[in-house]
């Protein structure tokens, strides 16, 4: 049977074994009778521009309608996993040190590995087979990333993952899986799926996985969930099961934001649509707000235009200090403005140190000191961003030329082996098959893991370009500026 035959076949079957389970998207007082949980509000469709496997509007929905539900039975969490498995929540109590993260991985591939025989196998198979987060980022891909930031935030995510797998062997060994789940690898395959696929529950930091529920691509934040009717509306909130919301203020935001959540009245989780949508559109759920970085590490992707995006220079070891802004506020915006703390530091830092006291006032409100001040702080940020594209190994130009080139050739070379190719092959990408040992006897085989991984280091290669745009946009910026003040100094 053909792959893509066999792939409809289990879509076709894990709805009709949703629908079992009570999952459903029909309105409340409906009572169809379906073999598909699907239908009558969201249909499954192919968005390759935005998340690929997703849910699309089966009708036109009106903002804030309930669009889908899930019976707490038909969620997948450690609690439910472990009540129908003694052996499992019996090693699992031994083992009290281990986080809740941990115990939802095993209990994972434990389940994976009963194959045909566990009563979530339809839904297991809807997993993807590997995910493309930040801790599956190879020292290639890592080193790609070019930005002293992100390539510790990749590192610190694969050595967190290697980590807390080393802790959880002794339980799997307990627990006799397949020697092909105690790998690494598949350590990498059930985090990246919590990671990148749980959802936010009251009773378990870990969350739950919810059939259907993560079938929905992302959208940022944006203006649809900034107003105030959704609480007006007195709907539940949930949160990313991720560990970012750290701070109250991020925690209250995303409570603003995000439009699922597990009701404890119904016992459902419930998906409500976040802005009215047209049939056929792709019906998209918010996540909570990131940055591109932050997508990458937890869900493996990134967005041309987010505009959550921050991008974070390094400032002289004093400026941290100068002012009682946190350090994660000081960034760039996608438009190359500088954030107004780093506005303000920036600022606060061009004038001269015996005169600062007087200006501590004026620099909190955000009012410009002077012009001449500003133009100090405006080429001091430009001259940085350009110091800083200066010493990277390319430019945003060459990695844009870098990404048109990979598209085609993965557009070219669908699979098989490669003899010759077509035209040279930049450096990097020589660098690249070499590194992951993609070429013997030198032939070339596109195979599904070549494919994959030079997707995932396009990943890398896009990051660091949009990156490298938002420093272009603050050196514009700041010339916009000087310029402004200096033609309008001249007029007068
Ligand atoms: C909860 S799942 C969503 C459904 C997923 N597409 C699937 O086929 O199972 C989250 C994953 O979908 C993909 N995704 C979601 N939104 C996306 C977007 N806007 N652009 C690209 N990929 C997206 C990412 O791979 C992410 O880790």
């Amino acid at each position: 049977m053909e792959e893509a035959e066999a792939e409809s076949l289990n879509l076709k079957s894990f709805l009709k074994w949703a629908a079992e389970l009570g999952i459903s998207d029909s309105p409340p007082t409906s009572t169809i009778q379906s073999d598909s949980c699907l239908g009558q509000s969201l249909f499954v469709s192919n968005f390759p521009e935005a998340g690929g496997r997703g849910l699309a509007a089966a009708r036109d929905v009106r903002k804030g309608e309930l669009i889908l539900s899930v019976p707490k039975g038909a969620l997948m969490t450690s609690q439910s996993l472990m009540m129908n498995d003694e052996a499992l929540s019996i090693a699992v109590k031994k083992h009290p040190s281990l986080s809740s993260t941990q115990i939802l991985a095993v209990a994972l591939l434990n389940e994976v590995n009963k194959g045909k025989s566990s009563r979530w196998w339809p839904y297991l198979k809807q997993f993807p087979r590997s995910y493309d987060t930040l801790a599956d980022f190879g020292k290639f891909e890592i080193q790609s990333l070019q930005i002293d930031d992100a390539i510790w935030a990749a590192q610190k995510a694969s050595q967190k993952a290697e980590e807390e797998w080393n802790e959880a062997t002794a339980l799997m060994h307990e627990l006799k899986l397949k020697p092909q789940f105690l790998t690494l690898k598949a350590w990498l395959w059930a985090s990246g799926s919590i990671s990148s696929r749980t959802m936010h529950i009251p009773w378990d930091e870990a969350g739950c996985l919810c059939p259907v529920g993560d079938f929905f691509n992302y959208a940022a934040p944006g203006e649809e969930t900034s107003d105030s009717e959704d609480q007006a509306a007195g709907k539940a909130s949930s949160l990313p099961e991720d560990g970012m919301l750290k701070s109250e203020t991020e925690l209250a935001a995303a409570h603003r934001l995000i439009d699922a959540g597990y009701e404890k009245d119904v016992s459902s989780y419930c998906f409500y649509a976040r802005r009215d949508y047209r049939k056929g559109d792709q019906v998209l759920l918010c996540y909570g707000t990131y940055t591109n970085l932050e997508l990458l590490q937890h869900y493996g992707f990134l967005l041309m235009e987010n505009p959550n995006e921050k991008a974070f220079i390094p400032l002289e070891p004093d400026m941290y200090s100068l002012c009682s802004w946190e350090n994660e506020l000081l960034y760039l915006q996608p438009d190359g403005k500088p954030s107004f703390a780093l506005l303000s530091t920036v600022r606060f830092c061009a004038v001269p140190k015996t005169s600062r006291r007087s200006v501590v006032h004026l620099v909190y409100s955000g009012n410009r000191l002077s012009t001449e001040n500003e133009v100090v702080a405006m080429r001091w940020l430009a001259k940085k961003c350009r110091t800083i594209l200066d010493i990277l190994p390319t430019t945003a130009e060459e990695d844009g030329n870098l990404l048109s080139f990979l598209g085609e050739f993965l557009d070219i070379h669908q699979s098989g082996e490669i003899k010759e190719m077509s035209s040279p092959l930049p450096t990097e990408l020589c660098a690249f098959i070499k590194s992951k040992n993609l070429v013997s006897e030198g032939i070339f085989a596109m195979s599904r893991v070549a494919r994959r991984s030079i997707e995932r280091w396009k990943l890398a290669i896009l990051w660091r370009h949009l990156y490298k745009r938002i420093l272009w946009n603050c050196i514009v910026h700041c010339t916009e500026v000087i310029n402004d003040i200096v033609s309008r100094d001249s007029i007068q």
